[in-house]
């Protein structure tokens, strides 16, 4: 058995926990930075991906340091924009509703910024981008989607990884990145920094 760097989640989302587990990553630690995440005025969507993913990283980095941990801390952030125009991350199902309006039958762009900051306090990040397509979304079944609350929380309205699957006519890039952490770039980022992202498989098999 190896010595393993320790490894912490600077996030509060199921999602990139369950992405990153899927991963065979298992991390020692669960952060999650409240940051906020209100866009700059003319921000740019991938600009705001990118800031937010590392300002959640390094304030939990400084956490860490605070409480004299010695970690490597990932974190990301995911926005779905139609051009320049940021979708927000809906709580009411009116916004939800406007959301899904715009996405009816378009294709929108989904960023995420990965940040992962190694053991002396330095930003590694990444941002990925994928495209989505939607189908013409029906009165009705923006109604019942709207019903399922499965929009509550997510970028855009939609969450890709439940209901909102069956929207979906054409994907271009990476689906763990419109989920919440792109799962390539992510690993790229922690075997970068000497962490052994092949440990987990070998238990995997048993
Ligand atoms: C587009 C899309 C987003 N999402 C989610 C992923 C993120 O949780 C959320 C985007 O919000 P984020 O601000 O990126 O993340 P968060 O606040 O939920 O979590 P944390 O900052 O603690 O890491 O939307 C899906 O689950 N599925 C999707 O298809």
């Amino acid at each position: 058995m190896t010595d393993q760097v320790k490894l912490v989640l600077a996030s509060g989302s199921p999602r990139r926990l369950a992405l990153l587990n899927q991963a065979g990553i298992e991390p020692d630690l669960l952060m999650p930075a409240d940051v906020d995440e209100t866009p700059e005025r003319g921000e740019l969507p991938r600009r705001l991906a990118q800031r937010l993913s590392e300002a959640k990283g390094r304030l939990v980095a400084q956490r860490a340091k605070d409480a004299e941990m010695n970690a490597l801390v990932l974190s990301a952030d995911t926005v779905v924009a139609v051009g320049r125009r940021i979708l927000p991350k809906p709580d009411l199902e009116d916004e939800a509703e406007a959301c899904l309006r715009l996405l009816s039958g378009r294709t929108h762009r989904v960023y995420t910024g990965v940040c992962l900051v190694d053991l002396k306090g330095r930003a590694h990040t990444r941002l990925v981008e994928s495209r989505v397509r939607f189908k013409r979304l029906s009165r009705d079944e923006i109604t019942d989607y709207l019903a399922c609350g499965e929009w509550r929380g997510k970028a855009g309205g939609y969450a890709i990884q439940g209901i909102a699957g069956s929207f979906v006519v054409k994907l271009v890039g990476s689906y763990s990145n419109v989920v919440g952490l792109p799962l390539s770039e992510t690993i790229g980022l922690l075997s970068g920094q000497g962490y052994d992202v092949r440990a987990g498989w070998v238990e995997r098999a048993a």
